[in-house]
């Protein structure tokens, strides 16, 4: 591709360097290679115009900034653009060229990984090449690979998209979390509909305010979801009313789920130990669903997902149908094992107040005797859900065992007792090995033990260094042990 191929997107035309050839394209100087167009990107933690001559060093072809942004001379072009992260995206989008025909993206606090996962699965069983990108990475036909990020950085998003349509890919679900959506990442992504979950505290270390962190989940249906197309909104959260009203303002065809739903109506659900019975109305017909998965809130992702394949061409039927076969996404409420005497143990990737409400709220229909929690919270991130999930617990757990979840380089003793502080009555055990097992230890016949706050993730981070730490082997480790 030469320079000037980025017409439209970068202002080349005419310039002495719109007949350079380019070879990729990069916002991580480290990367730069000879022919490479620079992004310079002021972060959070450092400005990328400061590497700037570091990448013309590395050979870039170019190197684009923000307007305003002072650049010492440089040997090679530099062009100033209003919004770098926009001009990234869609270059990388230009670039790799290449994408699944029909793709979904969903935001919501909660449920992102199981909705791209479960929509995903609706293709497949209609016999689709379909692929799921987000938390636990991306799964496509012969490949399952974890990622780093839930959105992938708009480089690492298109490369992989072309790789998929190269590969035969015809349907993508993606995740859009909100960090992704405010950075642009999603921007050069062609959308056939969007679909929203919830909204709850979340990233209020990034987000100044939740209102703000709405705002960003609103950039897909706002600004990137084409007019017309379709919005699947869920309808029973509360913040799905401002969402209906911003999509259908953008111009969407806004389309709702849940008991509130008038796409797809819930209309009764009947739950069990490890599945649920649900009645779907969808157009005047009553759907019998046989959901083979926990929890109030995997109807709702359910319904989403069902909405996202059904507003991109499934038939209702078919789609429905598929529900019954959905397998939860890694660390999503996932049961790892019973006791002998029968006690389930879910590990589940709850780690803000929200999720830890919907999960314990959910295993209460089906628990005759106690609802046991063991969970942290993080070091340096939002310091204020601490009491909050401390209290959520309280109140819908009868056992409380508080440990560490990837302290970083807080001390442990201060996160805990931010927690505790809201939590009276929970029992302290900050080494996580030691909590799973005592929390094991204590089930009887009845209770249900979830360990909340790491799901599919394998490490425990303290201070700098993360050690591998998988809340599956050791519930698994430890009712071997209690086995025996
Ligand atoms: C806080 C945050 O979101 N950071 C993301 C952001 O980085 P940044 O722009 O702030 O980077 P920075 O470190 O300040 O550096 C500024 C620029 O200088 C460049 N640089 C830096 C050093 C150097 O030697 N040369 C160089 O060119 C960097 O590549 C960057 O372009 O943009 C990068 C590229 O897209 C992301 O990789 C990076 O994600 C970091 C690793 C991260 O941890 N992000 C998390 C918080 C995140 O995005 N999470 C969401 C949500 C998850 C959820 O819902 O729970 C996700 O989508 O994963």
């Amino acid at each position: 591709m030469k320079l000037k191929d980025l017409a439209g997107i970068l202002p080349v035309e005419g310039t002495a360097s719109a007949d350079l050839e380019v070879t990729g394209i990069s916002s991580d100087s480290r990367q730069v290679k000879p022919g490479v167009v620079f992004f310079a990107l002021a972060g959070t933690k450092a400005d990328g115009a400061s590497y700037a001559a570091d990448a013309a060093r590395r050979g870039a072809a170019m190197i684009v900034v923000g307007k305003g942004s002072a650049l010492a001379d440089l040997p090679v072009p530099v062009l100033a653009v209003d919004d770098p992260r926009l001009a990234l995206a869609l270059s990388a989008a230009r670039y790799f060229g290449k994408q699944p025909q029909t793709m979904v993206a969903v935001t919501g606090t909660s449920g992102k990984t199981s909705v791209a996962a479960f929509t995903r699965q609706i293709w497949e069983q209609a016999g689709y090449a379909a692929a799921s990108i987000g938390t636990t990475g991306v799964v496509a036909p012969g490949r399952n690979e974890y990622g780093s990020l839930t959105t992938p950085d708009p480089v690492a998003l298109h490369r992989l998209l072309g790789e998929l349509a190269d590969a035969g890919v015809t349907h993508a679900s993606m995740e859009a979390s909100s960090h992704g959506l405010d950075q642009r990442r999603l921007d050069g992504v062609k959308l056939s509909a969007g679909g929203f979950t919830n909204l709850g505290r979340d990233h209020m270390d990034y987000h100044p305010t939740i209102e703000d962190y709405h705002r960003a989940k609103l950039r897909l249906f706002d600004t990137l979801l084409p007019r017309g197309a379709p919005a699947i909104v869920f309808a029973d959260d509360p913040w799905s009313e401002p969402t209906i009203k911003a999509a259908r303002a953008a111009g969407l065809d806004v389309l709702t789920v849940g008991r509130h739903g008038d796409f797809l109506r819930l209309k009764r659900v009947e739950h069990e130990r490890h599945r649920q019975r649900a009645e779907v109305e969808a157009d005047g017909v009553i759907h019998e669903i046989d959901l083979p998965l926990a929890g109030d809130f995997q109807i709702a992702n359910a319904l989403v997902s069902a909405g996202l394949a059904i507003s991109t061409g499934m038939p209702v039927t078919k789609a429905l149908a598929a529900l019954q076969k959905l397998k939860g996404a890694p660390g999503r409420l996932d049961l790892v094992g019973t006791t002998a005497s029968g006690a389930p143990v879910y590990v589940d990737y709850a780690h803000k107040p929200d999720a830890l409400e919907n999960v314990l709220a959910s295993v209460r229909p089906f628990t005759t005797g106690r609802v046991m929690v063991v969970f942290g919270c993080g070091g340096d991130r939002d310091r204020g859900k601490r009491p909050i999930m401390g209290e959520i617990a309280t109140r819908l757990a009868d056992v409380v065992i508080v440990t560490d979840d990837n302290p970083r380089s807080e001390v442990p003793e201060t996160i805990r007792a931010a927690i505790l502080e809201a939590a009276p009555g929970a029992m302290e055990i900050g080494d996580r090995r030691k909590a799973i097992h005592e929390a094991v230890a204590m089930l009887h016949a009845g209770d249900t033990l979830i360990v909340a706050g790491k799901g599919h993730e394998e490490g425990q981070t303290i201070g700098s260094e993360t050690l591998h730490f998988s809340d599956h082997e050791e519930v698994r480790s430890a009712l071997r042990e209690h086995a025996a």
